[in-house]
């Protein structure tokens, strides 16, 4: 043993060294479906200077102000209604995934996941990697169209992380896979194959993404783009001649003007127009979370109902089944070249 060696204080140490590690981030998500839960999640998702751009001495009182004595008991009820017996759906797929990816990658890297706010850290997952030996690291958000207030926020806090370490492991960032062919295809044949299964034809397929700020579009977010690519390129893969297919984007929060045409105002549009039977896809969302289960697969519904629409179906995210995690598979495989 060198004298460096015997100066390191044994528990320090990694237990073996050398291992490679992949790390899946995801949003994150409270840690219960109540008021004081949902309070800690979004005190700290929404004070993320990424998530909410004004000036923090502008936006703070008005986050502990207004939104924090009332928003966190309307989504706490939300939760409610999506939660399971394996606690928050985003968090129990997330877990799914990493435990499939594990299994497909066997002893070629070890796999974790972390979400960006809440728990299981970040921080805490790359420690826990260092801590079983890994020395590389790729850190996946899984985000396929970039944006800076998810997958850039996932960098920052690793960053932060590594900005405490004396020794740090090797950091790889998965890029954004937007227009991916393997992505692309995933979704082709996942969306299909739900669609067939249904017991009505839609007229209509929206893919609903995440929205943002417009004003992002403005700033050089490639979100709006990354967004717009995914949903031409599934629509040519999915080759349905017979089926239109629009693009939306839901979730609007605040006052500023978000990225249109807002999913809610399509859906009523839809069937005030006449469209009787449609279905709706969210490819931006790896997982099935808050915002499918609940805001489309229940509000949604509901919105489409009541302006007269007649047969209305969600399609379920990839999620852990098998083309989503062939499609992982491949893309962190690919990253992971030279490594593995
Ligand atoms: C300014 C506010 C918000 C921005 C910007 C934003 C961007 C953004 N979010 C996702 C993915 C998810 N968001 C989820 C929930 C959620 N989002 C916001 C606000 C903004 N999102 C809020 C306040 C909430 C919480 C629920 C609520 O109170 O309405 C989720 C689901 C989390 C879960 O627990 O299931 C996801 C996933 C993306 C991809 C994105 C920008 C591209
Ligand atoms: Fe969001
Ligand atoms: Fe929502």
């Amino acid at each position: 043993m060198t004298w460096t060696e015997q100066k390191v204080p044994r528990d320090h140490v990694p237990v073996e060294s050398g291992g490679i590690g992949v790390l899946l981030v995801n949003l994150g998500t409270p840690d219960a479906p109540d008021p004081p839960a949902v309070r800690r999640y979004l005190a700290e998702f929404l004070s993320d200077r990424r998530v909410v751009e004004l000036p923090r001495l502008l936006w703070q009182p008005i986050l502990r102000g207004a939104i924090l004595t009332t928003r966190p008991k309307q989504s706490a009820h939300a939760y409610r209604q999506v939660w399971t017996d394996a606690g928050s759906p985003l968090a129990a797929i997330t877990a799914e995934q990493a435990a499939g990816l594990q299994d497909r990658l066997g002893d070629a890297a070890q796999v974790r996941w972390a979400m960006r706010y809440g728990t299981p850290a970040i921080g805490d997952e790359l420690q826990a990697l260092m801590d079983a030996g890994c020395e590389r690291i790729l850190l996946a958000p899984l985000y396929p169209q970039y944006c800076a207030a998810t997958t850039a926020t996932v960098v920052d806090k690793a960053a932060d992380k590594l900005r405490t370490m004396r020794w740090q492991p090797s950091l790889r960032t998965l890029p954004p896979y937007h227009d991916d062919p393997h992505y692309i295809a995933a979704l082709a044949r996942d969306v299909g194959e739900q669609i067939d299964a249904l017991d009505f034809v839609p007229e209509v397929l929206l893919l609903s993404f995440h929205g943002m700020p417009e004003r992002t579009l403005r700033l050089g977010d490639p979100y709006h783009c990354h967004c717009r690519k995914t949903a031409r390129l599934v629509a040519e893969a999915l080759g349905r001649a017979n089926l239109r297919i629009e693009t939306t984007f839901q979730s609007r929060f605040g006052r500023a003007k978000w990225l249109e045409p807002a999913t809610d105002a399509v859906l009523e549009a839809e069937a005030k127009g006449g469209t009787q039977r449609l279905a709706i896809a969210a490819p931006g969302f790896s997982a099935d979370c808050l915002e499918t289960l609940e805001e489309l697969a229940i509000r949604g519904r509901e919105q489409f109902l009541e302006a007269g629409g007649k047969q209305f179906a969600t399609l379920a995210c990839l999620n852990a089944r098998a083309p989503g995690m062939a499609m992982l598979e491949t893309i962190v495989r690919r990253e992971l070249a030279g490594w593995i």
